[in-house]
C-alpha cells in the first residue's frame, strides 16, 4: 500500500510529514531495479541494482525551518521513487526533524544540530525527541556505511540556509579534518554546486558533518542555500546549480570538474567561536546584518554580562550571530579570511 502510493506519487516527504514520529519500515523494489527502504520517518535508503564507489547521504530539515534543501531533496526523492531520475549510486536521504518541519521551526525543544557525537546522551541523557532523533541518525548513517568491509568512498552533504542574509548567499562548513589536508576535489566539487566560500572549521563540533567526516571518515559538509524562507518562497533557480550538480554525483554523470584555482574561491579560517555564556547575551549590532560582514578592530559585536566581545583581527568577519542560542552554545562564529593553496590534497 505505501509502496505502491510511493511507486505512483513519489511523495516521500509527505508521508514524513504525516508520520513525524515514526513510520515503520518498509522495503520495495522499483521497476527499474532499485531497491528502496524505509528505515523511518524521513529516513529512506536506495540501492541501484549497479552502483558505484561512492555512499552518498543526502540530509536536509535538520533544522525545520530551513525548507529550500528540503524542497530540493523532496524533489530528488519523488524522481527515483517515479523513477525519472536513475540513481548510480548507493544514497540515504535524511529529512532530519519532521516534527520541526511541521511547526515550520528551527527545533522544538533543542537544536539537534549541536547533539551528533553522542552529545545526545550527556548530561541528562535522551530526555527530548531531537536527542532520541540524533541518536537514530547516528545508527542510520553508520548502518548505511557499514554495509560493505571493502573500502568506498563516504560523502554526507548536510544542507541548510542561513537565519540572516549573507554576503555569500551560498557557503559551505568544512569540519576540523585534525591536521589531515583538505580535500582539493571536493573543493572543486561544491565549487561545480555554485558554492565558492568555505569555512575551514579548527575544532571539533557537534554538527552532523563533523560526525560524519570524524566518525566515518566522510568528506562532509555543512552547505548553506540562501535564507530561511518558509515553503513556496524559495528561489530555487538560485541553487539551480547545486540541484544539477547532486543529481550529477548520484546518476555518475558528474563531468570532469574544473581544476581548483584558489582565485574562485572565498576561503576562510574559523578562528573563534563566541558562546553564550549568560541570559543576558547581547549583539551589539542589528537583526538585518549580514553574515560575512566586517567592522574595523575594536568595534563591540556582542557583550554577556560583564564581558565585551570586540573585533580583534583585521577582515575578521561574523557568522552565524544568533543571541538566542541555548546557554553554552555558540552565538558568533568569526572568521579570517585565509590562503589555502598549501595543505590540500
Ligand atoms: O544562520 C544561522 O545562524 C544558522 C544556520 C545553520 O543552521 N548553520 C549550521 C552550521 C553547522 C556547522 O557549523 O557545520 C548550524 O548552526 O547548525
Ligand atoms: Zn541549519
Amino acid at each position: 500500500m505505501i509502496a505502491q502510493q510511493l511507486r505512483d506519487s513519489g511523495e516521500f516527504l509527505a508521508l514524513t510529514l504525516a508520520h513525524p514520529d515514526g513510520l515503520s519500515p518498509c522495503h520495495f523494489t522499483l521497476s527499474n531495479g532499485t531497491h528502496v527502504e524505509i528505515w523511518d520517518t524521513g529516513v529512506i535508503y536506495f540501492q541501484p541494482p549497479q552502483y558505484g564507489q561512492h555512499d552518498i547521504v543526502l540530509s536536509c530539515g535538520i533544522h525545520g525551518n530551513e525548507t529550500a534543501p528540503i524542497e530540493l531533496c523532496a524533489d530528488i526523492v519523488r524522481d527515483i521513487l517515479t523513477e525519472k531520475l536513475l540513481l548510480a549510486e548507493r544514497l540515504l536521504v535524511l529529512f532530519g526533524n519532521p516534527a520541526a518541519i511541521n511547526l515550520g521551526k528551527r527545533e522544538v525543544t533543542e537544536n539537534l544540530n549541536r547533539l551528533f557525537s553522542g552529545h545526545h546522551s550527556k548530561g541528562a541523557g535522551l530526555i527530548n525527541a531531537e536527542r532520541q532523533r540524533a541518536k537514530a541518525l547516528e545508527i542510520y548513517v553508520s548502518r548505511f556505511y557499514q554495509h560493505t568491509e571493502q573500502p568506498r568512498q563516504r560523502y554526507l552533504y548536510d544542507l541548510h540556509t542561513a537565519i540572516r542574509g549573507s554576503r555569500f548567499e551560498k557557503f559551505a562548513v568544512y569540519p576540523y579534518l585534525h591536521g589531515q589536508p583538505w580535500r582539493k576535489q571536493q573543493l572543486e566539487f561544491l565549487a561545480a554546486c555554485d558554492v565558492h566560500t568555505v569555512l575551514l572549521m579548527q575544532s571539533a563540533a557537534s554538527t552532523f558533518s563533523y560526525y560524519a567526516s570524524n566518525a566515518h571518515g566522510a568528506d562532509a559538509f555543512t552547505i548553506e542555500l540562501g535564507k530561511v524562507r518558509p515553503f513556496g518562497q524559495n528561489d530555487m533557480r538560485r541553487f539551480a546549480q547545486a540541484n544539477t550538480t547532486l543529481r550529477a554525483l548520484l546518476t555518475a554523470t558528474l563531468p570532469e570538474l574544473p581544476a581548483f584555482e584558489s582565485i574562485d574561491f572565498n576561503i576562510y579560517d574559523v578562528y573563534r567561536a563566541i558562546n553564550k555564556q549568560t541570559q543576558d547575551f547581547k549583539l551589539h549590532f542589528a537583526d538585518d546584518v549580514e553574515n560575512f560582514t566586517s567592522y574595523p578592530i575594536g568595534t563591540l559585536l556582542a557583550t554577556d554580562g560583564d564581558i565585551e566581545y570586540r573585533v580583534e583581527r583585521e577582515g575578521e568577519a561574523l557568522i552565524f550571530p544568533n543571541a538566542k542560542v541555548a546557554i553554552g552554545q555558540r552565538a558568533i562564529l568569526m572568521v579570517v579570511p585565509k590562503s589555502i593553496t598549501a595543505h590540500l590534497k
